[in-house]
């Protein structure tokens, strides 16, 4: 059995999955949160018969498995490897009868460096590191995650999936920015996309549900989850994706501005006061539907719509404005669009957003059926009408088995 644990560590906290690759199965899940915050939190599911994704890849699922909660001071990720040990021993399933063969891990900026999954070696670390000053807020989060889960497993390989990986196949027009080409290469300045691991997963099973094979198909991928991103894939590649040099570019997200005229930076921080750091926490923390709504998490912006708030509504009507106008401009990228699919926490929950993103849409052949739409079921599923051109699809995502299939092909190999 290829046994994979999958991590995606974040600054201050972290998310792990057991993955039997072969049975596309998570056999146990968790959460460590809170590391270095005083009172730290963990949360581990085993999987009774593990949620087997080919009959529900709902993850509700996984909330129905029995859990193991413990809120202890978690100072660093080693403790927090160390916690998720324990887990393991208390609640199950026992790695001594389910060993890992390698533990794949969520690196987000692989730079130009990386274009497929990399088993770590020091000089991969130091690559990673060195990368940090294009990723501030992802890179050193990943890295001490490898670090500590090093420690923790010593003995099987480590690889790193970077979320930059499927982008590298961009041509240079996309990933070019536009200004003094010196400066741009020796700060390493251009688009490297994100979100790489779930744009593919999902035009993969996107060309799977339509029975057709990838290399003929071309899709517009709408992956919106707290961070959000488009992707256009011809045959199977990335062509051009939303989110930039960092993943700030792009759609409007749930705390992120995305496309801003650059010149607002400027004057603001001529007229407002504010500093590099102040931009930053403005732009990534406290703009997107949360600057202008007040709700950085969907539901709640939704439910204050449906209360009527105009503020809310405002910022609906700009989230599914933006990706309206990305729609338009990679359908002229792809030069013809066979499938848009939707995935994410939003992207695969929300009717309401996938309707109003697809409004008006019927004289370019995107017909969406309000009923499919509405529906609940689970796993990928057609949502346009029998007369829309355009097959409009809910795909959910599952970048943790993706890393895992990535991880166990690259030691396997
Ligand atoms: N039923 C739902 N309706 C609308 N939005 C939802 C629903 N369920 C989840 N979401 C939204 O999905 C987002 C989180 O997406 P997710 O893909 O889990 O994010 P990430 O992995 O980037 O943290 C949140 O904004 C949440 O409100
Ligand atoms: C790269 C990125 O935006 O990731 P996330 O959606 O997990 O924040
Ligand atoms: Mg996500």
């Amino acid at each position: 059995m290829g046994i994979v644990l999958v991590v995606n560590s974040g600054s201050s906290s972290f998310k792990y999955q057991l993955i039997d690759v072969d049975a596309s199965r998570t056999l146990a899940s968790g959460l460590v949160e809170r590391i270095g915050q005083g009172e730290g939190r963990a949360v581990h599911k085993a999987s009774p018969e593990a949620s087997d994704r080919s009959e529900a890849s709902d993850r509700s699922e996984a909330s129905e498995a029995s859990e193991w909660v413990r809120e202890l001071p978690i100072p660093d990720h080693t403790v927090g490897f160390g916690v998720m040990l324990e887990a393991f021993r208390e609640h199950g399933p026992s790695l001594d009868d389910l060993p890992p063969i390698a533990v794949g891990h969520r690196v987000v900026q692989g730079g130009a460096r990386f274009f497929e999954p990399t088993v770590i070696t020091n000089l991969v670390k130091i690559n990673i590191d060195e990368l940090s000053a294009l990723a501030p807020l992802h890179n050193p989060a990943n890295l001490e995650g490898i670090v500590a889960a090093q420690r923790a497993f010593p003995d099987v390989p480590h690889v790193a999936v970077f979320d930059t990986a499927f982008h590298q196949t961009m041509p240079p027009a996309a990933y070019t920015y536009a200004i003094d080409r010196e400066l741009a290469a020796k700060h390493r300045v251009r688009r490297y996309g994100f979100h790489g691991t779930s744009h593919r997963f999902v035009s993969r099973a996107t060309a799977e549900f339509l029975g057709r094979p990838v290399e003929e198909v071309r899709t517009i991928v709408l992956h919106l989850g707290n961070g959000a991103s488009v992707c256009a894939v011809s045959g199977g590649r990335s062509v051009e994706t939303s989110m930039g040099m960092t993943p700030l570019e792009g759609l409007v997200m749930g705390t992120r501005s995305g496309d801003i005229d650059p010149a607002v930076l400027l004057h603001l921080q001529r007229r407002a006061g504010l500093d590099a750091d102040g931009l930053d926490d403005l732009l990534n923390k406290r703009s997107g539907v949360l600057g202008l709504g007040g709700h950085a998490d969907m539901r709640d912006l939704e439910q204050a719509v449906d209360d009527g708030d105009p503020h809310a509504t405002l910022a609906f009507e700009v989230y599914t404005h933006r990706i309206r106008s990305y729609i338009g401009a990679y359908a002229v990228q792809l030069g013809r669009v066979d499938a848009i699919a939707f995935t994410a926490g939003v992207g695969e929950n929300s009717a309401r957003v996938r309707e109003w993103a697809l409004a008006g849409l019927e004289g370019f052949g995107v017909v969406l059926d309000p009923e499919r739409n509405a529906s609940r079921s689970r796993g990928a599923r057609r949502i346009s009408s029998d007369a829309s051109k355009v097959e409009v699809l809910v795909v959910p995502t599952d970048e943790e088995l993706e890393i895992a299939r990535q991880t166990q092909a690259v030691v396997t190999a």
